[in-house]
């Protein structure tokens, strides 16, 4: 997934953590941001929820204490990844607000730049679109644990950024987390 680092704009690398409920459009961002990103010569890696914990943490479930086991183990990665240059995009719902400070410190205590984006979708709206069909096995009571549904969301108080999915476009999206690195110099 990583393109070839060909000037000063890829040598500096930093996290951006993509946070919110299932359907919220974590996913569609941080591949259109990825796409642009690698177009501009950056080395890019997408840490996406499902296919990490595929690999990563096949034996975690989505307890509080697996959510937050998987979610330090994507900010572990992504730190590591980040420290050398790459442009990490993790987009995983990341529950908890303890996980998500816990993230943020690995990468401060190693230098490494990190930024939040809270993709503010509402349940309605991502429930309406389901991509996965989780919604509506959530309401038919086929699962239950489902984030924002019938498990805990703790919003971010301060993210870096906040993105109403609702008004903007997908590219309108992409352009505000873009001008974000931009602004911290990433
Ligand atoms: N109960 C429940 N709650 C939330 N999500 C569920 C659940 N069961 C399966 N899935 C699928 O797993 C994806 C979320 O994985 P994450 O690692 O991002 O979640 S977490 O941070 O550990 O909460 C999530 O992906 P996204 O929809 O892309 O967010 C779901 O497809
Ligand atoms: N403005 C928008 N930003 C992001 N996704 C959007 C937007 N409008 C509609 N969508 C759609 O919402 C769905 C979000 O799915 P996905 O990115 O997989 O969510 P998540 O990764 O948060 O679970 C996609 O089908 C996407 O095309």
């Amino acid at each position: 997934m990583t393109g070839t680092a060909t000037g000063p704009a890829a040598s500096r690398g930093g996290t951006v953590w993509l946070t919110g409920l299932p359907s919220a459009g974590k996913t569609t961002i941080a591949l259109a941001l990825a796409a642009r990103l690698r177009a501009e010569g950056r080395r890019v890696q997408v840490l996406d929820g499902d296919e990490i914990r595929a690999s990563l943490s096949p034996e975690l479930g989505f307890s509080a204490a697996d959510r937050d086991t998987s979610v330090r183990r994507v900010g572990f990665l992504a730190r590591l990844l980040a420290g050398h240059g790459v442009t990490v995009l993790a987009p995983v719902i990341a529950p908890y607000a303890a996980s998500r400070a816990a993230v943020r410190e690995e990468h401060r205590a190693h230098g490494v730049d990190y930024v939040e984006v809270h993709v503010a979708t509402p349940a309605t709206t991502c429930a309406a679109r389901d991509v996965k069909g989780l919604w509506a096995r959530r309401a038919a009571g086929t699962i239950t644990g489902l984030t924002g549904a019938d498990d805990p969301y703790e919003e971010p108080v301060r993210p870096e950024l906040r993105l109403d999915t609702r008004d903007d476009p997908i590219d309108e999206s992409v352009r505000r987390v873009r001008a974000l690195l931009t602004a911290r110099g990433l």
